[in-house]
């Protein structure tokens, strides 16, 4: 199965003052998993993805949704060059492109420091960058010399989020940042997360499970089949981000659970 190149999202580009890209091709990021196996310790092999194929429109916050075990944190790895063993590829955009992760875990080194940590992300031409605006955006500059064992878990993704962000990557891969926190610390993350999106032209892939965060945050939705995967449905969100709360999110939560009963059961 080929790539599938989907519409151009105008109005996002028109909301954050981007230039219009001449041709999608050239810019779009495209993943194309003909298939992915895994070895089994019995000797064995299992297909976890069969033509899974998306575009990623650059400057657009996508959310990667589908069961638990299709190959979600999988097709991350392989987007990142992490994982090589498949076949399919992935557009040279992709790969030229300056890339930025944050994971579950924050990943922090304990005896580095909070700034240290971030620092050492930098690519070298970065190395003597001011660090105060990102963390007064994560609110954190009064802790830049504090170690991870100091920070709660909220504040270590706060300093994975700053890190992610001070390497002002073109492409954001998140993989479920926010679960297992309490719920007011997981909604002040994800209203960080979005200012930070929109404050800087950054495409955005995040994995997660939870419907109502992808409503909130995403402007497309790709839902993956269980295993094999594949696309099973993608689905464009056009309400402001402002607009969803109460009454809309509600409506908005009711049409994608209609879209995709398998993502109400998750
Ligand atoms: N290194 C590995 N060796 C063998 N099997 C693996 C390996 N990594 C992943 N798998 C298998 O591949 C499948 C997909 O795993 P993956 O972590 O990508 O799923 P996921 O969609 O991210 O799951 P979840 O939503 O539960 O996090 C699972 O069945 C998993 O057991």
């Amino acid at each position: 199965m080929g790539a599938k190149v989907l519409p151009f999202h105008t109005a996002l580009h028109g909301q954050l003052g981007v230039p219009h890209a001449d041709k999608v091709e050239d810019h779009a990021f495209s993943v194309r998993i003909e298939a992915k196996r895994f070895k089994r310790a019995n000797g064995g092999e299992v297909e976890v993805i069969r033509d899974l194929s998306f575009v990623l429109t650059p400057h657009t916050f996508t959310c990667l949704l589908g069961p638990s075990g299709c190959g979600k944190t999988t097709t991350l790895k392989i987007m990142l060059g992490l994982d090589a063993d498949f076949s399919g590829a992935v557009s040279p955009a992709l790969q030229r492109a300056r890339f930025a992760a944050v994971f579950q875990e924050p990943r922090l080194l304990p005896w580095r420091s909070v700034e240290d940590n971030i620092r050492l992300a930098l690519p070298p031409e970065m190395a003597e960058k001011d660090l105060t605006p990102v963390l007064d955006a994560v609110e954190l500059n009064a802790f830049r010399s504090a170690y991870p064992s100091e920070l709660s878990l909220g504040m270590a993704r706060r300093v994975a989020l700053a890190r992610a962000f001070s390497v002002e990557p073109e492409i954001l891969l998140l993989d479920e940042p926010f679960v297992s926190l309490d719920e007011m610390t997981a909604n002040r993350l994800r209203h960080l997360l979005l200012e930070l999106w929109q404050s800087r032209p950054v495409t955005v892939l995040m994995v997660t499970h939870n419907i109502r965060e992808a409503a909130r945050l995403a402007d497309r939705l790709i839902v993956l089949s269980p295993p094999p995967a594949h696309v099973a449905g993608t689905t464009e969100i056009s309400l402001p981000h402002a607009g969803r709360s109460g009454g809309a999110l509600s409506h908005l939560l009711v049409d994608l659970a209609h879209r995709f009963p398998s993502l109400a059961l998750e």
